[in-house]
């Protein structure tokens, strides 16, 4: 058996995410102090029942010793009345606190808890989106509820009971030295021996818990991403390949469960067998004392029963040890994430716009880069002003950076170089609600909530009336298709509009952006095949929602780059080219061969 204590200070290698890990198994609980203290008067109810019931217990330990010295041995029945009632007057008090204690501790918990998941929700929703790019999703969500519910349970219940125990093992001992001092020289010796190898276990059941979180928070990632894809693995009949590759995930973390759980059986066990073997020889050598007349069967009796108390409080501090651990654990992760700050924010002290400035939007020498590929910018020294009320079409090869504009004036990136502003005004300078008021961005991929028609329209202008919501439906030709679902417009879309058409859900987002009214659209033509009938819907509703507004549109389709004031040519985050179609199709050689490609034959009979 090693000697090494749990709290030594050498440094464990499997504990890097977590470089200021709490030492000392309740440390974690000083990181959750904020918390808890919103919660002062309960935890202070808390405290004063899980005193109260525990010194019952300990008082319970000298009504069984006056039950058998005056009650049995004595031979009095009158005694025997008088003393088991006032037990039972003990186990009453310990029932009233014990639903107290377990009321007040277990709702601490829930509230605790509940607290952290709307704190580190309310985090995310600010987070830059690029975090989650470089944080796997499924673990942010294993953050959010499986660690969170570990913190309800450990403070709900764990660390009540934890401290119960500490508290009778505590009172226990000073019990046992006050009722008889040879005695509790055999339990003394038994305490260090039992608690040292639960310690040095508690500490690899520890380590072994982490890896076990980890691997399960990957089978939760797997799995998700596999639901969600599920049509394309289907198409590709990969479904044996994915189950293969499913269940190695799931042994992978069987495996560290079964070595957890085998070092946490392994722990319990020995905790019984040291506890009992030390019981033993307490009862042989009291029996000793008894039959020598030494001490009185009463005081063997209570004597037992604070040993006994003192050996499962032991072994319950032991069995919740592990649970500790574990909490430490989830609470390091959740304050690490809360530590986290969002790389893009609003300034301190915002400042407004230049309502009047005729340049709306405006990229002075912007270079930018995606922090997952920094060695080559995603957009190289783009200098761009677009005017109020004017219409450019983007085009350019694939990956020339056009998304990655829009990304930049929505400001969920910020360029290395370069400015952009908005009406004069750099955008790291007004607020980024101020911003994004300005904007609506319609994607080349429609996104819908799991809500109801409503819902999904009203998103960016949530306290539109009704008639508003209809009107726009209306101006984006969606009112008819909606009024035929089951529901109108109180038919649940499923989960990301699973249930409409592609050209449905686009006309439901075209709605969403009409409703909001921003006076710039960021507009990422569909590229998807729509059947004519429904490019055409698309296309009169698109129509509607650019009349006289600032309009960006990445544009795949000849009759938009025809129908815009200016069309600027992007290749390799550069802009090469800027000017009407015809200057273009004369100057830019790049564009010719885009507009030959992409727009293909329609080309000659327009262009002539
Ligand atoms: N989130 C990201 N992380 C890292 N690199 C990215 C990311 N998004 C885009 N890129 C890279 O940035 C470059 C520009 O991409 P962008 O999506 O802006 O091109 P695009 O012109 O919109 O292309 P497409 O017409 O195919 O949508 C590409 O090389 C792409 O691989």
């Amino acid at each position: 058996m090693s000697t090494q204590s749990p709290d030594s200070n050498q440094p464990d290698p499997t504990r890097v995410q977590a470089p200021e890990a709490p030492r000392v198994p309740f440390g974690f609980l000083a990181q959750l102090w904020p918390y808890l203290r919103r919660y002062r008067g309960i935890m202070t109810g808390a405290a004063a029942a899980l005193i109260l019931t525990s010194l019952l217990t300990l008082a319970l330990g000298q009504g069984v010793r006056l039950v058998i010295d005056q009650g049995i041995l004595a031979e009095s029945i009158g005694a025997l009345n008088r003393t088991l009632g006032l037990v039972m007057v003990l186990v009453v008090a310990m029932a009233v606190g014990t639903f107290i204690r377990f009321y007040l501790v277990t709702w601490l918990g829930e509230r605790v808890s509940n607290d952290l998941r709307a704190d580190v929700f309310s985090h995310l929703v600010h987070m830059h989106p690029s975090y989650f790019e470089e944080n796997k999703s499924g673990e942010i969500m294993s953050r959010l509820t499986t660690d969170t519910t570990l913190l309800q349970s450990i403070i709900g219940s764990s660390l009540s009971f934890a401290l119960r125990n500490l508290l009778t093992v505590t009172g226990g001992l000073i019990m046992l030295l006050v009722t008889n001092l040879k005695l509790s020289g055999v339990v003394l010796l038994g305490v260090p021996a039992i608690l040292i190898p639960v310690l040095w276990m508690g500490r690899r059941v520890r380590t072994l818990s982490r890896r076990s979180q980890d691997t399960v928070a990957d089978v939760g990632t797997y799995a998700g991403e596999i639901i969600r894809q599920i049509k394309t693995v289907q198409s590709y009949a990969r479904e044996s390949f994915e189950k293969a590759a499913f269940q190695r995930e799931v042994d992978e973390a069987l495996n560290v469960a079964r070595q957890r759980i085998r070092q946490r059986s392994i722990l319990m066990a020995v905790v019984i067998l040291l506890a009992f073997t030390a019981i033993a020889a307490m009862v042989w050598v009291g029996g000793y004392d008894v039959m020598t007349g030494q001490m009185t069967g009463g005081e063997l009796a209570a004597f037992v029963f604070y040993a006994v108390m003192v050996a499962f409080g032991v072994a319950g501090v032991s069995e919740v040890y592990g649970e500790v651990q574990r909490a430490a654990g989830a609470t390091e992760r959740l304050i690490e994430l809360l530590a986290e700050p969002s790389l893009i924010t609003s300034p301190a002290e915002p400042e407004a716009v230049n309502a009047d400035s005729p340049v709306h939007l405006s990229l002075r020498d912007v270079t930018f880069s995606y922090p997952s590929r920094l060695d080559r910018p995603a957009l190289d020294g783009v200098t761009l002003d677009i005017r109020r009320g004017e219409t450019v079409a983007l085009v350019g090869p694939s990956g020339a950076g056009k998304s990655t504009l829009f990304e930049l004036l929505l400001r969920f990136y910020d360029p290395q170089q370069g400015t952009i502003e908005l009406l004069g005004r750099d955008v790291r300078r007004v607020t980024l609600d101020a911003l994004r008021e300005h904007m609506a961005l319609v994607p080349q991929q429609p996104v819908l909530f799991s809500n109801d028609v409503w819902h999904n329209i009203r998103y960016g202008r949530p306290d539109a009336p009704d008639q508003a919501v209809i009107d726009a439906a209306r101006a984006a030709n969606a009112y008819d298709f909606i009024q035929d679902l089951p529901d109108g417009f109180n038919s649940d879309l499923g989960e990301s509009g699973v249930r409409l058409s592609g050209g449905q859900k686009q006309r439901l987002v075209i709605a969403r952006a009409i409703l909001k009214d921003p006076d710039i659209l960021l507009l990422d033509e569909a590229t998807s095949a729509l059947d004519a009938e429904s490019e055409f819907q698309v296309q009169r509703a698109l129509d509607k929602l650019m009349k006289n507004r600032t309009t960006l549109i990445i544009a795949h389709r000849l009759s938009t780059v025809l129908g815009a004031d200016r069309i600027v040519v992007m290749d390799q985050g550069r802009v090469i080219a800027e000017g009407s179609h015809q200057e273009l199709q004369r100057n830019s050689p790049l564009y010719r061969r885009l507009a030959e490609l992409q727009f293909g034959e329609r080309l000659e009979t327009v262009d002539d």
